[in-house]
C-alpha cells in the first residue's frame, strides 16, 4: 500500500504514527502526549507504547494523491486531495463507483503494515546494509541454483560413483519418477534413492515422501538419511502412533516398517489418509505376487502406491520370485505400459533382436537389414520417422547423429524396460574386491545321520519343514534345528556339532579381526552364541528377526565399533539383508541358504562399495550330508556363485526344482547333473548379456554423461561464491565463526543468535559444531557438517533472508573519490511472481528469478556497467538517522527513480516470461509425447490422462503469461561524505 511520512515535530491525539522499532504493530494512534513523553495505542492487538518524545522512534503516517486507504469498516477509497484540521488530516476522495468519500485518519484501518520496499522507504523504515546483501545475495544465489542442471547433488555426503549419478540425475529430475532400483548387491540403491529424495526435495517436485523398508533396516535408513542427506526424517511407528492420533500427520518424510503398516490396520488407514509425492520401498522382492493371489504387503503398497506419484522400488534380486514377481514389481510402476503378464513375457522374447539394434546404434555401426526388419515391426510414429532418417542416404551426419541418439532413447523407453528398471551390476562397476571361497569339509557325527535318516521318513517331514522352516528335503541342510528338540545324552547340538570345533579354532587364528557369521535360523545363531561363551568364555554380538529393532541396532553398532566392539557378530538370516557390514573381511557360512539369492544377499554385507580387502567366505560343511552336494551346486562345478553374483541363479533353480531335489536325497549324483547346470548357466548368461540385460545395461549408466556429471560436481567454483554468501548470513544472524583451516569451520551460537537458522540441522547449540567444504574431508569425518548450497543450514539462510521484510531497505554510502559528493544512485531487485492457482503447482515452473536495475540520479540505466560484487565493495553503512534524512530530502527524486525502474522492469518482463514458458514446455512436452507415443502401443495408457497433461500445459501457459515483476528490495547509494 503506498504511503509516505513526513516528520511533524508535534505529536496530536488522533494522528496515525507507525513504530519504526515495531513496525509489525501496525498503524498507531496517539493517546496523548506531553512535553516529555508521548503514548501511542496500536489496535492492532490492542497494545500501547510510552517514548520519550525527544528520542521517540516514530513516522507518522500521511497518504498523498492516488494511494488508496481502508476505512477501519472495510471500505477503501482512492485518495485525491488532504485537508487538515487542527493537526488532523482529512482524505478527499471517491468509490470505485465514483461517489465523493471522506476519511479522517482517525478512522484508518490500523492493519495497514509496510511490507513493500517502496513504502518502506519512504516511511523512514531502513535495514543495514548486511541484511540488504544478504537478502540480494540469497535472490541472486536462489535464481542461479534454480537454473543449476545438478541441483540436489551436489549437498548429499557421498563419493561421486558414476552409475550411481547417471541413475540419480536421470531420475531425480524427473517429474513424479516411477522407477525400480535394482542394481546387483551393495552397488549403492540406498544412496541412489536418497539422492533422487534429495533432488525431488531440493528442486520442490515433491514436499512429502513415505519410506517404508523391513523393521530391520529403519535405523539403518534413518542413520544414512540424516548423515548422509541431512534430511527431516521422521520414524513412524508404533510408540508413535500411540502418543499422537495421527502419527503421519507432521512428517515430511515418514520412515516406517512395512511389516508394522502390514500388520496394522490402523496405522495403514493412517498412511492412507495423508498426501504423500513419493513412496520408497525397500527390499521390493518381498512384494510377493503371483496371477492368483498377492501377498498382503504387495496389497499394501499397491494401495499407497495407487493415489502417490513418485515410486521408487529397491531390489537386488527383481526376480527373486519368477518372471510373475518382476512383471508385478513392474506393473506396481507403471500399469500402464505393463498390463498383462502374457504381454509382458511376449515382449521379453523380443529383447533380443532390440537389443542387437541397439547395440549397433550405440556402436554407430550402420543398421543390417535384419535389424530393420525387427525394429520397423515393433517402431510407429516418430520412432519410425527417425529410422527412415537414418536409413535416408541423404540425411546429414550431424541429423543422424542426433536421430541415432533420439531412436536409442525411445528404443529403451518405449520398447524395453529402461525407463522404469535400472540395474547396474558388478561386472561394470570397477574397484570390487574379489571373493575366496574356504570350504572346510567335517565329518558328519553320527548323530546327526540318525536324525537325517529319521526325518527321511514321509510322515515325518511336516515336522522337519516346521522346525527348518524348509520343506523337505531342504529342511535336510539344517540337522542341527532336527537334533534340537531331542533330548539325547549326548546333549546340546553344539557339544558334538564338528563346525563348532572348527569355529572356535578359526576365532582364535583370526584373532580380533572382524567376523561376520550367518547362519540361516534364529535359534542356531541364539546356540552358537551361548556355546561360544560356554565353551570358550567368548562374548559375541547377535543378531536375529526375534529381538526388538533397538537391540539389533545396539548388536550391529557393538560389532562395528572398532575399539571396544565385538569381533564376531553372529546373524540369522535376516541380518544378511540390506546391512551394511563392509569393514569386515572374513564372511563365515555356517550353513548354506536354500535359494541362490539369499546366498547372494548373504555374500552382499561384505562385498559391497566401501569394501577394501578381498572377501574371504569361510564355509565348513557336514560331508555325506545333503549339505555337501548343496555346496557343489552352489560352487565352482554349479552355479559359481561364490565367485560373483550369479543373476540367472534364480532361474536355474526354479527351472531345476526336481533334479534339485534328487540331488538333496541322494538319488542323483552331483557328477551326473552339474556340468548341465554349469552349461545351462553360461548359456543362460550369454543369452542374458545379449537381450534384456544388454538393454538394462545401456539404460542403466552412460558413462559418457556420469563422467561430465562427477567433473562438475568435484568442481569447487560453487564453493567459493558459499563462504562468501555464509561469512555474511552469519554476521547477520550473529553467529561466531572461526576458521580451523583454510576449509573447516567451527560454528557457534550466541545469546543474540537467531536460532531459528538451525531448524532441522543437526548441530550442538550449546557447545557449537564444525564444517567443511570439502567432499573427501566431510566423507572422512562423520563429526563435520559437509557445507554446501544444499545443507540445511544454507537453505534455512536462503529461506530466512527472502521470507521477511528484513533487509529490503537500506541506504548505503558510496566511498569514490571520482563521484562528487551527493550524487544519487538507486539499486532495485524485482521478483518474477504469479498468482497461486488452485491444482497447479506454478512454484515448480516457476522458480526464483530476480532483475536486477541500477539507476543513476537522473534515470539513467546503469545496471550492465556497474556489476553488483563491484559496487558493494565501495559501500559502506550510513547511520540511520542521516539515512532518514537522506530519503526525507530526496523523496521525490527517489519516487521518481522508483517509477522509472518499475517501467524499465516491465520491458523485461516479456524475455523474462518466455524463458519461464519455455522450461515448462521443456519439463512436460516430453512426457506428453511419451505418453502419447506409448498410447499408441498400448490401448491401456488413457486418453484422460494425455488429456489432463495437456490441459495442465495449457492453464500453466496462461498462468505463466500473467506473471508480473515485485519489487523486493532496493538499496538507495548516496556518494562522497564520512560516515
Ligand atoms: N556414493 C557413496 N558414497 C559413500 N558410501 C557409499 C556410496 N554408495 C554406497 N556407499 C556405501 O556402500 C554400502 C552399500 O550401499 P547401499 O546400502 O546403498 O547398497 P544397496 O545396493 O542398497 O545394498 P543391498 O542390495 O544390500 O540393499 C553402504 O554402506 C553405503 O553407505
Amino acid at each position: 500500500m503506498p504511503a509516505t511520512s513526513t516528520q511533524l515535530s508535534t505529536f496530536i491525539p488522533g494522528q496515525r504514527w507507525i513504530s519504526d522499532a515495531e513496525i509489525e504493530l501496525g498503524l498507531g494512534t496517539i493517546l496523548q502526549c506531553d512535553r516529555r513523553s508521548v503514548t501511542l495505542l496500536f489496535n492492532h492487538n490492542g497494545e500501547t507504547r510510552t517514548y520519550s518524545t525527544s528520542t521517540a522512534p516514530l513516522t507518522r503516517v500521511v497518504f498523498s494523491e492516488g494511494d488508496q486507504v481502508t476505512h477501519q469498516d472495510g471500505w477503501t477509497m482512492r485518495v485525491t486531495a488532504t485537508e487538515a484540521i487542527d493537526g488532523l488530516l482529512i482524505y478527499l476522495g471517491s468509490s470505485n463507483e465514483g461517489e465523493p468519500l471522506e476519511l479522517m485518519e482517525t478512522q484508518l484501518a490500523h492493519q495497514v503494515q509496510f511490507q513493500g520496499p517502496r513504502e518502506r522507504l519512504l516511511t523512514g523504515q531502513i535495514d543495514r546494509n548486511n541484511e540488504f546483501m544478504l537478502r540480494a545475495l540469497s535472490r541472486q544465489a536462489q535464481t542461479r541454483l534454480a537454473k543449476d542442471p545438478l541441483r540436489g547433488l551436489r549437498g548429499p555426503r557421498v563419493g561421486l560413483i558414476p552409475h550411481q549419478l547417471y541413475i540419480a540425475h536421470e531420475v531425480g529430475r524427473r517429474l513424479a519418477p516411477r522407477v525400480l532400483l535394482a542394481d546387483e548387491v551393495g552397488l549403492g540403491k540406498t544412496i541412489e534413492a536418497g539422492l533422487i529424495l534429495h533432488q525431488q526435495l531440493v528442486t520442490g517436485r515433491a514436499r512429502r515422501a513415505l519410506i517404508l523398508v523391513p523393521g530391520s533396516l529403519c535405523h539403518q535408513w534413518l542413520v544414512e538419511l540424516l548423515r548422509r542427506f541431512g534430511l527431516p526424517v521422521t520414524l513412524v511407528d508404533a510408540d508413535r502412533a500411540q502418543a499422537t492420533g495421527a502419527p503421519f500427520a507432521d512428517a515430511t518424510i515418514a520412515l516406517a516398517s512395512i511389516n508394522w503398516l502390514t500388520q496394522d490396520e490402523a496405522a495403514m488407514q493412517q498412511a492412507l489418509a495423508e498426501d504423500w509425492d513419493l513412496l520408497i520401498v525397500d527390499e521390493a522382492h518381498h512384494l510377493r505376487w503371483s496371477p492368483h493371489s498377492a501377498s498382503p504387503e504387495y496389497e499394501r503398497v499397491r494401495q499407497l502406491a495407487e493415489p502417490t506419484p513418485g515410486l521408487l522400488l529397491l531390489t537386488a534380486t527383481p526376480e527373486q520370485s519368477g518372471e510373475a514377481g518382476f512383471f508385478a514389481q513392474l506393473q506396481l510402476l507403471d500399469p500402464a505400459r505393463y498390463p498383462s503378464l502374457e504381454g509382458f513375457l511376449a515382449e521379453e522374447e523380443g529383447y533380443r533382436s532390440c537389443a542387437t539394434a541397439i547395440a549397433r546404434l550405440e556402436a554407430q555401426e550402420p543398421l543390417k537389414a535384419e535389424d530393420l526388419t525387427a525394429l520397423q515391426e515393433r517402431l510407429s510414429g516418430d520412432s519410425l520417422a527417425l529410422l527412415d532418417l537414418l536409413d535416408n542416404p541423404h540425411t546429414s551426419d550431424e541429423q543422424r547423429d542426433s536421430a541415432r541418439q533420439q531412436l536409442t532413447e525411445q528404443l529403451l523407453d518405449r520398447y524395453g524396460t529402461g525407463r522404469v528398471l535400472f540395474r547396474n551390476r558388478r561386472a561394470s562397476v570397477p574397484g570390487f574386491p574379489e571373493r575366496k571361497v574356504f570350504p572346510v569339509a567335517l565329518d558328519c557325527p553320527a548323530v546327526y545321520k540318525e536324525v537325517l535318516n529319521e526325518y527321511d521318513e514321509p510322515h515325518k517331514q511336516m515336522m522337519a519343514s516346521a522346525l527348518t522352516g524348509q520343506d523337505w528335503p531342504y529342511a535336510g541342510l539344517y540337522p542341527e534345528r532336527l537334533y534340537a528338540i531331542q533330548k539325547r545324552e549326548e546333549g546340546d547340538w553344539w557339544n558334538f556339532d564338528p563346525r563348532v570345533d572348527w569355529l572356535l579354532e578359526k576365532l582364535s587364528e583370526l584373532n580380533n579381526e572382524k567376523i561376520l557369521l550367518i547362519c540361516a535360523h534364529a535359534d542356531t545363531a541364539l546356540d552358537l552364541v551361548d556355546a561360544l561363551r560356554r565353551r570358550a568364555g567368548i562374548l559375541a554380538a547377535v543378531f536375529h528377526e526375534d529381538m526388538p529393532l533397538i537391540e539389533r541396532d545396539r548388536a550391529a553398532a557393538w560389532f562395528a565399533d572398532d575399539e571396544d566392539g565385538a569381533p564376531l557378530l553372529i546373524c540369522s538370516e535376516i541380518g544378511s539383508e540390506g546391512r551394511n557390514f563392509q569393514f569386515a573381511h572374513h564372511l563365515i557360512l555356517f550353513d548354506l541358504p536354500a535359494h541362490p539369492d539369499l546366498l547372494e544377499q548373504r555374500i552382499g554385507r561384505l562385498d559391497r562399495i566401501g569394501q577394501t580387502e578381498t572377501v574371504k567366505i569361510h564355509l565348513p560343511y557336514l560331508t555325506d550330508t545333503p549339505q555337501e552336494p548343496w555346496l557343489a551346486w552352489c560352487g565352482e562345478e554349479g552355479l559359481d556363485q561364490f565367485s560373483h553374483p550369479r543373476p540367472v541363479g534364480a532361474t536355474l533353480w526354479q527351472q531345476y526344482q526336481e533334479e534339485l531335489h534328487n540331488l538333496l536325497e541322494g538319488i542323483l549324483d552331483a557328477d551326473d547333473f552339474l556340468p548341465e547346470v554349469k552349461a545351462t548357466r553360461q548359456a543362460a548368461e550369454i543369452e542374458l548379456e545379449a537381450g534384456r540385460h544388454r538393454l538394462l545395461e545401456l539404460a542403466s549408466h552412460r558413462p559418457e554423461v556420469s563422467a561430465e556429471l562427477v567433473e562438475q560436481l568435484a568442481d569447487d567454483e560453487m564453493d567459493k561464491e558459499l563462504r562468501n554468501y555464509l561469512e555474511v548470513a552469519l554476521d547477520v544472524y550473529r553467529i561466531q565463526n572461526e576458521d580451523l583451516d583454510a576449509n573447516t569451520w567451527y560454528l557457534k551460537p550466541g545469546q543474540e543468535s537467531d536460532t531459528a537458522i538451525f531448524s532441522d540441522v543437526h548441530f550442538d547449540m550449546e557447545e557449537g559444531s564444525s564444517g567443511t567444504f570439502l567432499r573427501d574431508k566431510a566423507l572422512a569425518r562423520d563429526d563435520l557438517h559437509f557445507l554446501t548450497w544444499e545443507h540445511p543450514l544454507t537453505r534455512n539462510c536462503l529461506e530466512a533472508a527472502t521470507s521477511t521484510v528484513q533487509g529490503n531497505v537500506t541506504v548505503a554510502l558510496l566511498k569514490n573519490p571520482a563521484l562528487p559528493a551527493g550524487t544519487l544512485l538507486i539499486e532495485v531487485f524485482f521478483c518474477l511472481e504469479t498468482a497461486q492457482q488452485a491444482g497447479l503447482d506454478i512454484n515448480r515452473y516457476l522458480p526464483p528469478q530476480s532483475l536486477r536495475l541500477l539507476l543513476d540520479g537522473q534515470g539513467n540505466n546503469l545496471s550492465n556497467k556497474v556489476k553488483f560484487k563491484g559496487l558493494s565493495r565501495q559501500l559502506v553503512r550510513m547511520k540511520k538517522g542521516l539515512a532518514r534524512e537522506v530519503v526525507k530530502l530526496r523523496k521525490e527524486q527517489l519516487r521518481e527513480l522508483l517509477d522509472k525502474a518499475e517501467n524499465l522492469a516491465e520491458e523485461e518482463l516479456p524475455s523474462m516470461l518466455e524463458i519461464a514458458q519455455q522450461d515448462m514446455r521443456d519439463l512436460l512436452d516430453p512426457e506428453i509425447a511419451r505418453l502419447t507415443a506409448l498410447q499408441k502401443n498400448n490401448p491401456a495408457v488413457r486418453n484422460a490422462e494425455v488429456e489432463q497433461l495437456v490441459e495442465e500445459r495449457k492453464q500453466l501457459d496462461l498462468a505463466l503469461n500473467a506473471a508480473s515483476l515485485r519489487l523486493d528490495a532496493l538499496r538507495v547509494i548516496v556518494a562522497g561524505g564520512q560516515e
